[in-house]
């Protein structure tokens, strides 16, 4: 990570990373006041503090590729977010993303991050103290030993994840985590299609269905980004004749 002598978050000019990076949100659709600017910058800061302990992001990153790779990449999800309110998970969140920026665009989600790694589980929770983030859940643990947690089955109206976990494991576990109704967030590089061929066994075990697929570049030479939508369909009781069946 380049530290913060390239980064110029206060100039007022044209030529200011935070001016640069309004902009390019608002061309997503979201619109970030000066108090959730001042987080993203504040979010920079303590990433740039520990990241050379902790590995939060590519240590030869520029402040401009934090902001577009991982600030405006997590809040390519904002439109499609159906609930301000809702409860949503992120997978294997690392530093933060894209659950964090999320939370700090739409401050009324209640965002659960789970996260295996003790060290980025620390830099998570004093993250959030610093940012005042509250209705924040910050879970230090595995994957697979959440989802054998009865509790954490079916509660979840929002899945994300990004580069976490290969589709079908991902939609695997998700499928198991959000509720009906609820949806499952990939975000994607250009093979897209390409993993899209081996999910529809999982589809069908969880009763899942691909509602949608947005491509989009990130601004500033950024890479191309799939965002692909799955939606946990409603199962419902049937009863057919006399004999009512149940389905
Ligand atoms: C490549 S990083 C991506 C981090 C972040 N989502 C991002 O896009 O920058 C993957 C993260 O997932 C975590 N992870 C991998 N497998 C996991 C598992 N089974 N359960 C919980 N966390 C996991 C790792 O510790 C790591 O921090």
């Amino acid at each position: 990570m380049e530290h913060s002598s390239s980064c110029d978050f206060n100039t007022a000019g044209s030529g200011g990373l935070t001016k640069r990076f309004k902009e390019s949100a608002a061309g997503l659709g979201v619109v970030l006041t000066d108090e959730q600017l001042q987080n993203f910058q504040r979010y920079y800061q303590e990433l740039d503090l520990w990241n050379s302990r902790f590995n939060l992001v590519a240590s030869t990153e520029s402040a401009e590729e934090v902001f577009v790779k991982h600030f405006l990449d997590s809040l390519t999800l904002v439109p499609f977010l159906p609930l301000p309110d809702g409860r949503l998970l992120d997978i294997g969140t690392g530093g933060g993303f894209p659950g964090i920026p999320l939370k700090i665009a739409i401050p009324g989600l209640k965002v659960t991050l789970l996260e295996a790694s003790r060290k980025k589980v620390s830099f998570l929770k004093s993250l959030c103290r610093i940012l005042k983030l509250e209705g924040m859940s910050i879970l230090q643990e595995r994957l697979e030993s959440l989802l054998k947690e009865e509790s954490s089955r079916v509660c979840f109206d929002m899945v994300v994840s990004r580069a976490a976990l290969k589709l079908p494991q991902y939609l695997q576990a998700a499928g198991g985590l959000v509720s009906p109704s609820g949806l499952i967030f990939a975000m994607k590089g250009a093979n897209y299609r390409t993993e899209l061929d081996d999910v529809s066994d999982v589809l069908t075990d969880w009763n899942l269905v691909l509602t949608d697929v947005h491509t989009l570049t990130l601004p500033r030479g950024g890479d191309f980004r799939a965002i692909l939508i799955f939606k946990k369909l409603q199962t419902h009781l049937t009863f057919r004749g006399p004999a009512a069946t149940r389905i």
